[in-house]
């Protein structure tokens, strides 16, 4: 079946793929006294077991308000959304998703261990199932020896980890991040980048990742959706052809270079700028 710029499927290959998120005609409009804003219309996606799918757009294209919609922080004003099967509030009780914010959002009276731990002292989990997923969730993220440090002790990296690791700790397939790394330094954020990659095979969650930066969508993504303002509308979803394992250099590959001119025509078909300012 041809896609069209109305339906996507962001999946992975035919007859095995699981659905996680499925959204159809969905729509979203905040009410505001000057006029309504329209922040998502028409998005018809479904996102499959273990992708990696990034969001990329321009400011205020809706990648946040759809990413807040899958977590039931806000309701749709039209269409349907199901996850995992369920509806955005039955997922939420459910806890099938942890989300992981632009800014780590960590407790500072709090150690790194009870930061991760707070889910699972909410959702009561004993003291002992604790501190087996604490430990678990440090040493995926690399963060193990820094269990009793607070947080204004670690680097901003280290930090954003430790909130990976919060959301990673009870266990939800589902991982929702809103431009975790947008802050951090160039550096940094290539070894986070390449940490999550890896954290990723290793878990098999499914992934929807919030980004301004190309080469970051990119190297990252198995499905890479791109979407314009005015209103929020998903224009492109294009499939990664690089293999699962990526070091840093692949950015440099002709394959690498040729999906990045992908998405930079379909974020410069998408934007009014050019119909603005001739
Ligand atoms: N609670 C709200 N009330 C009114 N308008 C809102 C609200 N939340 C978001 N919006 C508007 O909805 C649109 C989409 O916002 P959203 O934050 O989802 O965009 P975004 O693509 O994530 O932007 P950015 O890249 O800057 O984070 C924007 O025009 C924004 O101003």
């Amino acid at each position: 079946m041809s896609e069209t710029s109305s339906n996507f499927a962001a999946g992975g290959s035919a007859g095995t793929a699981v659905p996680v998120v499925r959204a159809e005609h969905l729509g979203l409009t905040f009410p505001a006294g000057d006029g309504d804003v329209v922040a998502l219309s028409d998005v018809n996606l479904t996102i499959n077991k273990g992708d990696f799918v990034s969001f990329i757009g321009p400011s205020g294209c809706g990648k946040t308000t759809f990413l807040r919609t899958i977590a039931d922080l806000e309701k749709p004003t039209s269409g349907t959304l199901s996850i995992n099967g369920m509806t955005a509030e039955e997922a939420r009780k459910a806890r099938a998703y942890g989300y992981v914010f632009q800014a780590a959002a960590l407790y500072p009276w709090r150690t790194i261990e009870k930061n991760v731990a707070l889910p699972l002292e909410i959702m009561g989990y004993s003291a002992a199932q604790q501190a087996e997923r604490v430990k678990r969730t440090m040493d995926l993220v690399n963060l193990a020896g820094f269990e009793k440090k607070y947080p204004w002790q670690l680097s901003g990296g280290m930090q954003q980890r430790a909130s990976i690791a919060r959301a990673l700790s009870f266990d939800a397939d589902l991982l929702l991040m809103d431009e975790p790394f947008g802050a951090l330094d160039e550096i940094v954020r290539d070894h986070l980048n390449s940490e999550l990659l890896k954290l990723w095979g290793r878990t098999q969650k499914t992934i929807c990742f919030v980004t301004h930066s190309i080469p970051e969508a990119v190297y990252l993504s198995t499905k890479i959706v791109v979407m314009s303002p005015r209103p929020g509308r998903v224009t492109d979803v294009i499939e990664s052809s690089l293999p699962r394992e990526r070091p840093l250099d692949i950015r440099e590959t002709p394959e690498f270079l040729e999906i990045a001119a992908r998405v930079r025509d379909g974020l410069r078909a998408g934007h009014s700028y050019d119909e603005e300012h001739v």
